[in-house]
């Protein structure tokens, strides 16, 4: 039976049929075939990361027609790699939905929607699951402690990592998700940081199954250690990418990167063997968020690389 599936048509949620609604991943680097995006439509900067702050106190206005064209761009850029591109409906009463990594996760096991620290982003989470819902999507819910899907990143088969700087993300939070990863005997990495660093993947993302890019100097070191001892190899980047979101990239599979346009990580990743498309983010930069954060990928099919 085809279920109604909202897919991108420039703004606004419209129909697409969607036949097969079992949304699973098991690694952040496989063939990524569907995630999930929103409209940057009421994008205003929020004072609620250390970023964001900083451009206000520097004069930041936000831009929304340009917010939208970077926006688009990125879903052509999608579009055009094979990526099916569904979309929520924008909230005027919420300035940061378009950034739909934080407040959702597909797992092994189905989607998991999240329960975020800040409070003007819980209601995010509310629109997520009336959207599932009205599409017959099955979702299951954190209860207790915080987490955002910026800390949340599923690796590979048998490794999920977790950022935890106990301001959006919560050790009960943290726990919770990982439960049923631990269960399944799945290797846990925690990797402690400081809170102005605001989520994991602003300074750390997987680029394949066995490496990494991180800002070496901002990563606790027993979690680069125990990167270390599971395989996974880094390639560092300087402190510097974080606050520009450099470093918040989306692996799509089969090698390609989607990064933000930096002078620094896409030659590196070209020098590392991949197929790195650029995208001007500035927008969403100046409100601290990067292509990774703007990306709740929710099916990825593992090609075996
Ligand atoms: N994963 C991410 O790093 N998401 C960016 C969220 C930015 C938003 N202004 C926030 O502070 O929640």
């Amino acid at each position: 039976m085809k279920i109604d599936f909202g897919a991108y048509d420039g703004a606004t949620a419209a129909s697409f049929a969607f036949e097969d609604r079992s949304f699973q991943l098991s690694g952040e680097t496989d063939r990524l075939t569907d995630v999930l995006l929103c409209s940057p439509h009421y994008l205003a900067p929020v004072p609620c990361c250390a970023v964001t702050r900083q451009n206000l106190e520097q004069g930041l206005v936000t831009q929304v027609d340009e917010a939208q064209r970077q926006h688009g761009a990125l879903v052509q850029l999608l579009q055009a790699q094979g990526v099916r591109c569904h979309m929520l409906t924008p909230d005027p009463d919420l300035a940061d939905m378009c950034f739909t990594r934080d407040v959702g996760v597909s797992t092994p096991w189905g989607m998991m929607a999240l329960n975020p620290a800040m409070p003007h982003r819980q209601a995010e989470v509310d629109r997520l699951t009336d959207a599932y819902r009205d599409w017959g999507v099955p979702v299951r819910r954190i209860t207790s402690g915080t987490i955002e899907g910026g800390d949340v990143c599923v690796a590979r088969e048998g490794l999920l990592i977790l950022g935890m700087s106990g301001e959006r993300s919560s050790a009960a939070g943290v726990e919770e998700f990982a439960a049923p990863f631990r269960a399944a005997g799945w290797d846990v990495l925690i990797c402690p940081f400081h809170a102005d660093h605001l989520h994991l993947d602003t300074i750390f993302c997987m680029v394949d199954r066995h490496r990494a890019i991180g800002c070496i100097d901002l990563l606790d070191p027993g979690f680069v250690r125990a990167l270390s001892a599971h395989g996974v190899s880094l390639i560092p980047l300087p402190a510097t990418v974080a606050p520009s979101l450099g470093c918040n990239i989306l692996s799509l599979g089969d090698r390609r990167i989607v990064t933000s346009t930096d002078a620094i990580v896409p030659p590196l990743l070209r020098q590392a063997g991949y197929r790195v498309m650029e995208v001007d983010i500035s927008q969403f930069a100046a409100c601290g968020g990067g292509v990774h954060c703007l990306t709740q990928p929710l099916r990825r099919v593992s090609t075996g690389g």
